[in-house]
């Protein structure tokens, strides 16, 4: 079966109806379908659409995810809140909790607001790139379902715990490290799965501290806990695992004892009878505006200076590129829009015909249903530019080269072709 690149705006008003059709509020179904996208955009494809299904879709579906945003501030001050989220879903809830800490720092010097019973929300580094764009330096992090082993032991108890840091730069964008604190997240060991690959060694361990390099066994063994995903730094302490253990506990800390919210292995979303159940998390978002330290202008030429010199750095061969975080992924962004859009593999498609099927979504059509290609008319060139008319009765108008999707034609220097 082949991949398609299908354009953003097609898979964020697919996943946004989607969520609309099982009950979530169309403000907020909109902003998980926002956050999904934004993760192809940048380049965070484990992150992105392909987790609409066997994440969000199918926990409403088991009934251990709500649909209703609601949620109680339980306590606040000037700079602090904390947040009752009742099993709602996890983005809207984070997206409103930064903007509180963001808030409050603009305010006040600096903001921080805590989660507890909030779900899973995605990428982080969306949350700290809030804070960055309103002139803050930002932190996040939450836990997340059992994956890290503390050192010496081999039962997976910690989440993947991302922690992400982002502030403005003088530079075209903003740094922004917006990662796991394990070696490889859950979301990319699906992704081997999905490609039936091997993952590499030193990633992962099963519970006799072997390495185990076959996706699917890890996936499976993550969830029963007979695998588990090495911490940064790896397995044991010679090369600095610990470091990687102690910055995912420092995540669960700071999200659940806030908070108080769940932690370790109440994580594992399992009722006793052993059916699935609720997995609800902890987070916490952090912001300190920099107008309360030195101006804005200052500091973003200090932080773009440092980038500038970190990128001098003498290499051992000339072909290398320094690069600092935030930057691969702006020119992901840019490159993902040159392109059109976010390529769907097949395992990802079956996902969307299930979820398209199961809620009569018919109006979306994808270029994997079509049986044949057909020529298309180009009705105007100009240097770079095609526009085209397509034939009626096709069912994708998108160009399945290179090239800019737009509304019934599209731009590019590609030979353009549609399928019926
Ligand atoms: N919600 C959750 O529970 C959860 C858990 C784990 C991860 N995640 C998310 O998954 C996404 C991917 O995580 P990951 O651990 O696979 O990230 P990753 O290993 O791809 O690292 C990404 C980070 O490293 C930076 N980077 C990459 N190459 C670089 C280089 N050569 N030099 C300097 N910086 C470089 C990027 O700019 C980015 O900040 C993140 O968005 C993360 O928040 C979410
Ligand atoms: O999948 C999870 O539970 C956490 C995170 O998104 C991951 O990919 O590791």
């Amino acid at each position: 079966m082949t991949s398609y690149r299908i354009p953003f705006d097609i898979l964020e008003n697919f996943s946004r109806d989607v969520l609309i059709k099982i009950g979530v509020e169309p403000k907020h179904a909109a902003v998980v379908a926002d956050i999904l996208t934004e993760s192809d955009r940048r380049g965070h494809e484990t992150h992105g659409i392909g987790r609409l299904k066997p994440i969000y879709y199918d926990r409403v579906k088991k009934g251990i995810l709500e649909t209703a945003v609601k949620y109680d501030i339980v306590k606040e001050t000037s700079t602090t809140a904390v947040i009752d989220a009742h099993n709602s879903l996890g983005h809207p809830i984070s997206k409103i909790a930064m903007q509180m800490a963001i808030d409050k720092a603009k305010q006040h010097g600096l903001g921080m607001v805590v989660c507890r019973n909030s779900t899973h929300y995605g990428i982080a580094g969306y949350y700290t790139s809030m804070a960055a764009a309103q002139g803050c330096v930002g932190m996040c992090g939450t836990n997340a379902r059992p994956s890290i082993p503390p050192t010496g032991a081999v039962e997976n108890m910690l989440g993947t715990n991302p922690l992400a840091f982002a502030f403005p730069t003088d530079e075209d964008f903003d740094f922004n490290l917006d990662c796991a604190t394990s070696i490889a997240q859950r979301g990319r060991i699906e992704q081997y799965v999905r490609e039936n690959r091997p993952v590499p060694a030193g990633w992962v361990i099963d519970d006799k501290g072997q390495p185990c390099t076959d996706a699917q066994q890890v996936l499976t063994g993550l969830t029963k806990g007979t695998h588990a995903l090495l911490p940064l730094g790896g397995a044991g302490e010679e090369l600095g695992g610990y470091k990687g253990y102690g910055y995912a506990t420092v995540v669960e800390v700071l999200s659940a004892s806030l908070s108080q919210a769940n932690f370790l292995r109440a994580l594992y979303g399992t009722k006793p009878d052993g059916s699935a159940g609720p997995i609800e998390l902890g987070h916490f978002f952090f912001a300190a505006n920099v107008e309360a330290f030195t101006t804005l202008e200052e500091f973003k030429k200090s932080a773009g200076d440092i980038m500038r010199e970190l990128r001098t750095a003498k290499k051992a061969h000339p072909e290398d590129r320094i690069y600092v975080a935030g930057e691969k992924e702006c020119e992901a962004y840019h490159e993902q829009i040159k392109l059109g859009g976010v390529i769907i593999e097949p395992a990802n498609q079956k996902a969307i015909d299930a979820m398209r099927a199961e809620q009569g979504l018919t109006q979306y059509v994808f270029p994997w249903d079509a049986k044949q290609d057909v020529p298309i008319t180009v009705t105007e060139e100009k240097p770079n530019l095609k526009v085209c008319k397509y034939p009626e009765g096709a069912v994708q108008n998108m160009c399945l080269d290179k090239s800019m999707y737009v509304g019934d034609g599209c731009y590019h220097a590609c030979s353009c072709h549609v399928r019926k």
